[in-house]
């Protein structure tokens, strides 16, 4: 018997925004279990291929699939089921982080907008806040009142809310002193290797991309192709 295909595919996507195309004809593929590194020049792309692998934003042409079944729409328009497969961690967390939330009610939000039980969502709320280093003073402030570091953890613990089985990271660690990062990192690799995720890496510290990716595909400058390797 063959075992069903798992990963998180763009396929031949051509994207941009208005009348520029930013993505034409791009390829990735991230299998579950794997670290995949995206390299490419600045403005090459890469937050936006993020973004439609994401289902955030839909290309003019080419999909995404999912363990092989392509997914049509994005953002709400996709079942919750599929949606929450995938969560991404963006290199600002302020820009991703409602100010009005207090760290716990950012955190919960996500299952809480998928009407899981209130118990329940405390409970994963306190697992998540010990893995990511977050005290329970720190939980009930608002994000102005916590250091960037402590505000990507929190949205790192958002993220891994549901359980994903694809985690894009997208210069995620840029903003963070040394040993945050080193933090957040061994977090989600420890994440990754046990519930065996397909993770996304962007990065521009090649250091990181060579310790971290398992192997890189490149957003090619020429014809936007990301080429695997
Ligand atoms: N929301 C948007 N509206 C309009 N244009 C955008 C938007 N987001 C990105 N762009 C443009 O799309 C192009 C690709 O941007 P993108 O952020 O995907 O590249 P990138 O490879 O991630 O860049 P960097 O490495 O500098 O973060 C750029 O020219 C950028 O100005």
């Amino acid at each position: 018997m063959t075992a069903a295909p798992a990963h998180l595919t763009a396929h031949e996507v051509t994207a941009g925004y208005g009348r520029q195309v930013v993505l034409d004809r791009v390829s990735l593929r991230i299998a579950r279990g794997e670290t995949v590194g995206l390299r490419g020049p600045s403005g090459g792309g890469k937050s936006t291929l993020v973004r439609v692998l994401a289902l955030l934003h839909r290309p003019i042409h080419g999909q995404v699939s999912i363990d092989g079944t392509p997914v049509t729409g994005t953002r709400y328009a996709v079942p919750v089921a599929v949606r929450t497969r995938i969560a991404v961690l963006f290199q600002s967390p302020r820009a991703a982080a409602d100010p009005r939330l207090s760290l716990t009610d950012l955190i919960a939000e996500p299952l809480r907008a998928t009407r899981h039980p209130e118990h329940e969502v405390r409970q994963r709320v306190a697992e998540l806040a010990e893995l990511v280093g977050l005290t329970s003073d720190l939980l009930t402030r608002r994000p102005h009142a916590v250091s960037d570091g402590q505000l990507q953890r929190a949205c790192l613990a958002r993220g891994l809310i549901h359980r994903p089985d694809y985690l894009l990271c997208d210069e995620a660690t840029a903003m963070l002193d040394a040993s945050t990062q080193a933090h957040v990192a061994a977090v989600i690799t420890d994440y990754q290797q046990t519930h065996r995720a397909g993770v996304l890496l962007i990065t521009h510290d090649p250091a990181l991309m060579t310790r971290w990716a398992d192997r890189v595909a490149d957003l090619a400058p020429t014809d936007n192709s990301a080429q695997q390797r």
